[in-house]
């Protein structure tokens, strides 16, 4: 599991830690991380080593800035050309100092020799959004040189993963983070801005408390799901039963009953229009009409009849995913639903406007759920999932090819699945969502899909996830 905290908990785990230790020490840690990180990625380990290249480093006013000067000593010492650009008069002055002992250089213009690489020093985890006038001109000096950011690109929102307007903030190839994640490397739209991230051990993990977010991996992903075993029989393994489509959206229909056609529940039922319901059996053979399930997916093309077709749904009393034309009907005393809702739904939902959902998806989905009471995944690049416990998963995985018609009417069938074969809501859910990503990367390549190839890929996608091939 890939676990991000808040700054306030950061702080806190480290108080702790460096109670136990000598002075800097942690910062050392840190420093040495980021070197390596710099090195890694300037391609260092050949022949030549590092002789001849260039790192400037954006240092601000606090130990962000020490980081950056501590690392670059270090890179000096290894013999690559150390620029100090210092933004502020306060720079860290230990770090200054041990950055000339080592052949580095302070500066207060930009170099005349293009770095090969910026080091963004300026604020990490003390800062606040947006970035001041000098580190704006600083950056703008050496646009097109690749950044890599110390703990976070700096001014990006740490906590929530909001951006300042205007682009006010630096956008990294790489950012190196240490002791954990913090959430805006999870959470969009920093998320989108942070580039690769590296995470440094600094020995905070025994210190830390449950996580703000977290974002599974595949280990995680192959823990959660129930697949069969050897006495299994059809039943046992959870039926699902999709309402979804209509005489005016078929389309829905099938593609929700090919999520849930994935094969994680023993078997799908559809009930609805005639029409569709025919278009289904020519697909999708295996699936069988009305019947008792232990999981419905609801509102993915329903239209005007979806508020009676949820209604229907609901007084089964089973976990239920409730989607697109649903959604505006979706109860507010239901535990055991799942609302799966992209950024225009949830703008409707909330009364807000589609821009500020997007804008701040964490805050938005956090915000429905205090609404509804249930588990709510809000779609995006990163989709968001969180539980009325607080806790919070952000999906990783995916590709922007997954941005397509009906992609979401699988993934609504794929949670269905999920919920029948017994997981609770916030982990179908994130699973769900996650094995969505990694089927849309897999049958992607890099290149053009359609949702219903998302759904033919979600079988080779957990094959691979519980250690078979997947071929
Ligand atoms: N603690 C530890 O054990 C470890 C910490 N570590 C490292 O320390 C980092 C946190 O350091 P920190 O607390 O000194 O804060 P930091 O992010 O450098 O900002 C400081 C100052 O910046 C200023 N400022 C604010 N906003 C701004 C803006 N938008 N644009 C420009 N300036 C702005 C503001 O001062 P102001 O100038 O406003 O008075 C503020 O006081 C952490 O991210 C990690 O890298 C590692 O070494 C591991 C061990
Ligand atoms: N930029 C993106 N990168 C990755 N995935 C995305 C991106 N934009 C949207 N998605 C995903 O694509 C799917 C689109 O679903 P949705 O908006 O419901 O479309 P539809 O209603 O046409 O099915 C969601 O799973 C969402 O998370
Ligand atoms: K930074």
């Amino acid at each position: 599991m890939r676990r991000a905290h808040t700054v306030e908990q950061v702080r806190e785990a480290e108080r702790q830690l460096m109670a136990t230790l000598p002075e800097g020490a942690l910062m050392q840690r840190a420093a040495h991380g980021l070197a390596h990180a710099v090195l890694d990625l300037l391609g260092t380990g050949g022949a030549g080593g590092a002789y001849g290249r260039r790192v400037l480093l954006l240092v601000g006013s606090g130990d962000n800035g020490g980081d950056a000067l501590f690392a670059g000593a270090v890179l000096a010492r290894r013999g690559v050309a150390v620029e100090a650009w210092l933004l502020s008069e306060r720079a860290h002055e230990a770090g200054r100092r041990a950055l000339l002992a080592a052949g580095g250089r302070v500066v207060d213009a930009p170099p005349r020799t293009r770095p090969d690489l910026v080091v963004d020093g300026v604020v990490g985890i003390g800062g606040r959004a947006g970035l001041k006038p000098e580190a704006r001109e600083a950056l703008a000096a050496v646009a097109g040189v690749p950044v890599v950011a110390v703990d976070v690109p700096s001014g990006v929102a740490v906590d929530t993963g909001e951006l300042p307007p205007d682009g006010d903030h630096v956008t990294a190839a790489l950012t190196v983070t240490f002791g954990t994640h913090k959430v805006a490397h999870l959470a969009d739209p920093a998320a989108a801005v942070v580039g690769a991230v590296h995470l440094v051990d600094i020995g905070l993990g025994p210190l830390l408390p449950p996580p703000a977010a977290e974002a599974l991996q595949t280990a995680d992903v192959a823990a959660l799901l129930r697949p069969p075993v050897g006495d299994a029989q059809k039943y046992g393994r959870g039926v699902v039963g999709v309402r979804a489509g209509s005489a005016a959206y078929p389309g829905a229909g099938l593609l929700s009953t090919a999520g849930a056609s994935c094969g994680l529940a023993g078997m799908v039922r559809y009930v609805g229009d005639d029409a569709v319901h025919d278009l289904v059996r020519e697909q999708h053979p295996e699936v069988v009409g009305a019947g008792r399930v232990q999981a419905w997916v609801v509102g993915s093309g329903s239209g005007d009849g979806a508020a009676g077709t949820l209604a229907e749904a609901l007084a089964d009393d089973v976990p239920t995913v409730v989607d697109a034309d649903a959604l505006v009907h979706a109860p507010r005393d239901r535990a055991d639903l799942v609302l799966t809702p992209h950024a225009g739904e949830a703008a409707r939902l909330l009364d807000a406007e589609r821009d500020d959902v997007e804008a701040r998806p964490l805050e938005h989905a956090r915000r429905l759920v205090e609404a509804h009471g249930c588990v709510v995944l809000l779609k995006g690049r990163h989709t968001i999932v969180a539980h009325p416990d607080g806790r919070v998963r952000v999906t990783t995985t995916g590709t922007p090819w997954l941005a397509t018609a009906g992609a979401g009417d699988v993934l609504g069938g794929l949670v269905g699945a999920l919920l029948a074969s017994g997981l609770d809501p916030f982990d179908a859910a994130s699973v769900g969502s996650w094995l969505h990503g990694a089927a849309a990367t897999r049958a992607s390549g890099g290149g053009p899909i359609t949702a219903g190839d998302v759904a033919r890929s979600l079988p080779p996608v957990i094959t691979a996830v519980l250690g078979g091939s997947g071929a």
